[in-house]
């Protein structure tokens, strides 16, 4: 059920991380390196739902180039803020087979979202695997993949904004939040 006010004091607990314009900034760089690396591989694209939506929804009109796109859909944290067990919801197509493959991500945290899908992509006969990350967490532990491709770095806080929830809500802000 929604509840404004839980909304309201979640905006009211928290701070500004990234503004719109540095979000945007960052998006820009992150389709110029990308441009430069796959720009004559006419990548599959695969977009990771939900937290993708916003940051593939500004990217793919920054990459001029010819691309495939399609989606995933797997989820580990749901609306809580520790993740938990990996639930494939959509797998990657067939069609993954003998293409570069370029997946597309919110954020790198545990890196453990992203390695599954790349083990996964890999397995089913792709040519070959790159990551985009909007936003990649500094933390303190080694993760099992790092991004090819990222947009920032934030520090190991929970984030919202830009695509990522925060308890279900605020994935349509276009700035970068953290809880206090
Ligand atoms: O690097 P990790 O620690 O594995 O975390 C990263 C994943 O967590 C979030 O997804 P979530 O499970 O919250 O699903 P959502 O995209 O539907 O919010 C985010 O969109 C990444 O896919
Ligand atoms: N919204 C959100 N989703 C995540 N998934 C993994 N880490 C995070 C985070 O900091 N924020």
């Amino acid at each position: 059920m929604p509840n404004l006010a839980e909304a309201q004091a979640i905006i009211e607990n928290s701070d500004v991380l990234f503004s719109a314009e540095e979000v945007s900034a960052a998006a820009d760089r992150m389709a110029a390196a990308i441009t430069e690396k796959l720009g004559g591989e006419y990548p599959l694209v695969l977009s990771v739902m939900g937290g993708a939506v916003v940051f593939t929804g500004q990217l793919l009109p920054r990459l001029m180039f010819p691309l495939d796109f399609d989606y995933v859909h797997v989820s580990r944290y749901g609306d809580k803020t520790h993740g938990g067990e990996l639930v494939w919801r959509t797998a990657p197509k067939e069609d993954v087979k003998d293409r570069v493959v370029l997946v597309l991500d919110d954020i790198l945290d545990e890196g453990h979202t992203m390695a599954a899908i790349r083990d996964k992509v890999m397995e089913m006969g792709a040519k070959a695997f790159y990551s985009g990350v909007f936003a990649n967490k500094l933390i303190d532990q080694a993760k099992p993949i790092a991004a090819d491709f990222v947009g920032i770095d934030v520090p190991n806080r929970y984030v919202f904004g830009y695509g990522m929830d925060v308890r279900g809500i605020w994935r349509n802000l276009p700035e970068i939040r953290a809880l206090k």
